[in-house]
């Protein structure tokens, strides 16, 4: 795999300034904090919808075990695209390129984190959690990463699966299985990936291009990717109701759904009939605004059966 990578960086300058010291706020950076708030969030939810009961403090370790996951995962998926990260804008900065953390440093830092949050999930809250969490790095460093991102424009429709275990995870720490209904959850992320990501990188092609990474915009074309934003989308909107189907969900999130798909909808029509990219950009600030909202919304259906079984727990 590694003849695959161009021209690594990192190794000489770089590398004496990030021997020099990398600071705290590097190694937070490694754990891409942004991106995986929302991942985070997401298992929350899935924690929080699920029939059951989970002690707090449990439920707050199996959160707190996807967060160094999905942290750790990203910390090893910079450690093996540095070389694609010093050649596009978005990610030049970031700390192996920037010098500030060696590759063998973000190694290090993931492979251990990955290694605690797996072994602590499967001690304090359970086996089949500790599991789903596992095959979800292994996914997204190996499936997404290594093999897919560099060789196919399907990258991140198959690999966007490791960003859509998360709700499932979460579900498996309170019940210790996967079912239909978790499986729900797992599908809206999974067909919500791909509008999210080509919205991006419709306006990002040029950085993908010159990184030779073969994003969906850089293989098919801009009209192509568009096409198919709008087809994930139309599938997505069914989708997003299933969870009211099987009860996980009532009708405050359903009616709010419903709003958001009109909304997404919108958005890809949008960018389809339109070469004004701030469009693209519009519709990407509203994929993130889209989920958040999906899974906080079945929180909230959810909340009036969840809080005083909490409450009578902490009492
Ligand atoms: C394979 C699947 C995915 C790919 C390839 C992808 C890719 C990206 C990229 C390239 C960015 C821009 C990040 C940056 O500016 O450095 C981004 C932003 C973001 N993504 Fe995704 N994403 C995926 C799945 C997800 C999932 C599953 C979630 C959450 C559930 C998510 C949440 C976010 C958030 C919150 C941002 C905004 C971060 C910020 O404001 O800096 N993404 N995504
Ligand atoms: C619990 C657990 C292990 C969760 C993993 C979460 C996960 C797989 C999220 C995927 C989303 C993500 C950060 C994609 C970035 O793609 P990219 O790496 O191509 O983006 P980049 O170009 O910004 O590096």
């Amino acid at each position: 795999m590694a003849e695959q990578q161009v021209g690594i960086v990192g190794e000489t300058p770089a590398r004496i300034e990030a021997e020099a010291g990398a600071r705290v706020g590097d190694f937070v950076a490694l754990l891409k904090p942004r991106v995986m708030s929302l991942v985070v969030f997401t298992g929350f939810a899935g924690l929080f919808v699920a029939p059951g009961h989970i002690h707090p403090v449990i439920a707050a370790v199996a959160v707190l075990c996807i967060a160094v996951a999905a942290g750790a995962s990203g910390a090893i998926n910079m450690w093996y695209d540095r070389d694609i990260d010093a050649v596009m804008s978005r990610t030049r900065n970031r700390p192996i390129p920037r010098g500030a953390v060696t590759p063998e440093q973000a190694l290090a830092f993931g492979l251990v984190l990955s290694a605690f949050s797996v072994m602590l999930m499967d001690i304090a809250v359970n086996t089949t959690a500790a599991a789903l969490l596992a095959f979800t790095i292994f996914f997204y460093v190996v499936v997404y990463t290594i093999w897919l991102k560099r060789s196919t424009p399907q990258n991140i429709v198959i690999g966007g699966a490791s960003g859509a275990f998360p709700p499932m995870i979460g579900w498996a720490a309170v019940t210790g299985d996967v079912s239909l209904a978790s499986i729900s959850l797992f599908l809206i992320i999974f067909m919500w990936t791909p509008p999210h990501f080509w919205a991006l990188s419709l306006y990002k092609e040029g950085d993908y291009a010159k990184a030779g990474v073969p994003m969906m915009p850089v293989v098919a074309g801009q009209r192509s990717t568009k096409l198919q934003m709008l087809v994930y989308t139309l599938i997505l909107c069914p989708l997003t109701l299933v969870p009211v189907y099987f009860g996980v969900a009532g009708w405050i999130y359903g009616a709010a759904s419903i709003a958001l798909n009109l909304g997404f909808v919108g958005h890809a029509i949008r960018v389809l009939r339109s070469d004004d990219l701030r469009n693209a950009k519009r519709m990407f600030g509203f994929s993130l605004l889209y989920l958040f909202l999906h899974f906080a919304l079945l929180c909230v259906d959810r909340a009036p059966g969840v809080m005083p079984a909490i409450l009578s727990v902490l009492s």
